[in-house]
C-alpha cells in the first residue's frame, strides 16, 4: 500500500488538529450555554469521546475523508452550542424545528462519522498489516471483509470493515471468525433470554447457542449481553467503546467479541461464553462459596491467571493499535475458559483510547470516573486523568484478592478497602498472616517464595502514580518469575 506522503500527512495532520480543536471549543462552550443544557452537556460527553479516537489516527490519506465528514458534523454541534448560549440566537438558530431532534440528529451523526472513521482505520490497519512479512510469531492472518448492518442514524447503506490482527506473539490463533453484525432474528435463535449468566453496570447477561447454518460458528455457545435502554447516553457509548475497541483486539486472554446487534433500539453485544465463570466466583469461598476448583486450591493456577491476565493487560498498554486503557480491571471482569481454566479479560465498556502524550500531564482527562469501587486508582479518581498506571493499580487490587481470597471492597466485614486492611502487612513482610486460609492452599517453602514475589509486585503496583509504581511488562516479568518458582517445586 502506498504510504501517505508528506503533503497528504500534514494535511490529514491538519484535519486532525482542526477536529481536536473543535472537541475543545464544543466543552468549553458548553459552560456557559443557557439553553439547552442537559442535550448539550450529552453532546459534549459525546464529543469527548471523539479526541481519544482523534489523537491514535495514523497520518493516513485514507483518514482525510471521514475525517472532513465528522469535521463538519463537529462544526455544526460547534453552532448548536453556541446557538444555545441565549434565547434569542437559539431561536433563530432552530426555527421551528424540535429542539430535542435536532440534538438526536447531531449526536446520531457523530456516532456515524466515528463508526466510519473506524472502518477506515481498520482497513488501514489491515492493509498495512498484509504488507509486514509474518514472522514466525506472528499467529494468525488479516482477515475477509465483512459486511455491518447500517448504524442507526447512519446513511442506509450497509459499511464495509476490517478486521486486523495485532502483531503480538500472544495474539489469539482464531484468525477465521472475525465479530460481525448480527440482526435481531439471528440473537433470538441463539437465546430464548432465560438462563442469566450475570449482570453488569450496562446490562444483563444471557447464555445462547449461535444458529448459522453452514457457518463455523453454527453451535458455538455465547454470552450475549443486553444493554438496557435506560440511561440511553451511556448505553450508547458503551456500546460503541466495547463494539469499536474490543473489536480491534485479539489476544488469547482477553473475551473475544463474536458480533453485536444494533437494530433499531436494541444494542447487544455477543461474546464466546466462558463456561467457568469469573476469576470473583473462585475467590469467594471466603464467606462461603465454591471451593473445589483449581483457581480455589491452587497457587500454581491462581498465578498462572494472573500471569494470563497481565499479559493482556501489557498488551492493551504496549501492543494493541491504538492502544488502550481498560480503566475496569476486576476480579469480575476475569471471566475463565470452560475448556482449560485460561483467563479472558473483558468488561470493556468503560475502556478507552490512549491518548498520545498526555503522560507526562498525568494522563487523559475524562469527564467521568468510572470503574469498580475497591479497584480504582485515588489519582484517577481525584483528578479525573486516567493513564495505563491506572489499570496498574487495579490489577494490584485483583492480586491483592488473589492471594487473601478477599473481596476488594470489604465494607461490612472490616469497614474498609482491601488495599487498607492488607497491603501494611504485606508491606510490613507479614504475608502469611493475611493469605488465603483454604486448607488446600498451605504453601511449600517454594511456593511461599514465589508468593512473596507476587505480594511484592501487588505493592509496587499499589504505591503512588509515579512513586515507582510497576509498568505492565515489570508485572509480567515478575508473575513468570513467580510461576516458574511454583512450578520448579
Ligand atoms: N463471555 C461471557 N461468558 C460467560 N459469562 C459472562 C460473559 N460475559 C459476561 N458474563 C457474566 O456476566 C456478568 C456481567 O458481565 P458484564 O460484561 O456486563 O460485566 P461488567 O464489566 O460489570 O459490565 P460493564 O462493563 O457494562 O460495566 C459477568 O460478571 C459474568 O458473570
Amino acid at each position: 500500500m502506498a504510504l501517505a506522503g508528506v503533503g497528504d500527512a500534514a494535511a490529514v495532520t491538519q484535519l486532525i488538529g482542526q477536529a481536536i480543536g473543535l472537541v475543545a471549543m464544543i466543552i468549553r462552550a458548553v459552560d456557559t450555554v443557557r439553553q439547552n443544557r442537559l442535550e448539550c452537556e450529552h453532546l459534549a460527553c459525546r464529543v469527548s469521546t471523539v479526541d481519544g479516537v482523534l489523537s491514535n489516527l495514523p497520518r493516513d490519506q485514507e483518514m482525510a475523508p471521514p475525517l472532513k465528514v465528522l469535521k463538519n458534523t463537529l462544526e455544526e454541534a460547534h453552532r448548536m452550542v453556541i446557538a444555545c448560549q441565549n434565547r434569542g440566537a437559539a431561536s433563530h438558530f432552530f426555527g421551528s424545528r424540535r429542539h430535542a431532534d435536532c440534538f438526536n440528529q447531531v449526536n446520531n451523526r457523530i456516532i456515524s462519522d466515528i463508526v466510519i472513521l473506524n472502518l477506515s482505520l481498520n482497513s488501514y490497519m489491515a492493509r498495512r498489516h498484509s504488507n509486514q512479512v509474518l514472522q514466525p510469531s506472528h499467529i494468525g492472518v488479516p482477515t475477509a471483509t465483512i459486511a455491518m448492518a447500517p448504524w442507526p442514524g447512519s446513511s442506509s447503506a450497509p459499511l464495509q470493515t476490517l478486521m486486523v490482527v495485532s502483531q503480538q506473539s500472544q495474539v489469539s490463533s482464531i484468525s477465521s471468525d472475525n465479530p460481525r453484525a448480527l440482526t435481531w432474528a439471528e440473537i433470538a435463535a441463539a437465546t430464548s433470554f432465560s438462563v442469566e449468566l450475570g449482570r453488569g453496570s450496562s446490562g444483563r447477561v444471557y447464555k445462547g447457542r449461535l444458529q448459522f447454518q453452514f457457518h463455523f460458528h453454527h453451535g458455538t455457545e455465547v454470552a450475549v449481553k443486553v444493554l438496557e435502554k435506560h440511561r440511553r447516553q451511556g448505553v450508547e457509548d458503551a456500546f460503541m467503546a466495547e463494539s469499536n475497541i474490543l473489536s480491534g483486539l485479539r489476544h488469547d486472554h482477553i473475551v473475544r467479541l463474536v458480533g453485536w446487534c444494533a437494530e433499531q433500539d436494541y444494542r447487544m453485544l455477543v461474546y464466546e461464553h466462558m463456561g467457568k465463570g469469573t476469576l470473583r466466583d473462585h475467590l469467594q469461598h471466603f464467606g462461603g462459596g465454591p471451593s473445589s476448583s483449581p483457581v480455589t486450591t491452587s497457587w500454581e493456577t491462581r498465578v498462572e491467571v494472573l500471569l494470563g491476565v497481565a499479559r493482556a493487560i501489557h498488551y492493551l498498554h504496549c501492543g494493541a493499535d491504538p492502544l488502550v486503557i481498560h480503566r475496569n480491571v476486576s476480579s469480575s471482569n476475569i471471566l475463565l475458559d470452560g475448556a482449560n481454566w485460561t483467563p479472558r479479560l473483558s468488561g470493556f465498556g468503560s475502556a478507552v483510547f490512549q491518548a498520545a502524550g498526555v503522560e507526562e500531564h498525568g494522563g487523559q482527562l475524562v469527564e467521568e470516573v468510572v470503574g469498580t469501587p475497591g479497584y480504582i486508582e485515588p489519582e484517577y479518581s481525584g483528578t479525573h486523568r486516567v493513564s495505563a498506571a491506572s489499570d496498574v493499580y487495579s490489577f494490584g487490587v485483583v492480586v491483592l484478592e488473589a492471594l487473601t481470597g478477599r473481596p476488594p471492597d470489604i465494607y461490612g466485614v472490616t469497614l474498609g478497602l482491601l488495599v487498607d486492611s492488607v497491603l501494611p502487612s504485606v508491606q510490613e513482610g507479614k504475608l502469611r498472616e493475611v493469605l488465603d486460609g483454604h486448607s488446600a492452599l498451605q504453601p511449600t517453602p517454594r511456593q511461599m517464595e514465589a508468593l512473596d514475589l507476587v505480594a511484592y509486585t501487588a505493592s509496587r503496583c499499589l504505591c503512588p502514580r509515579g512513586h515507582n509504581r510497576l509498568a505492565m511488562s515489570d508485572v509480567v516479568a515478575n508473575l513468570h518469575r513467580a510461576l516458574q518458582t511454583i512450578r520448579s517445586n
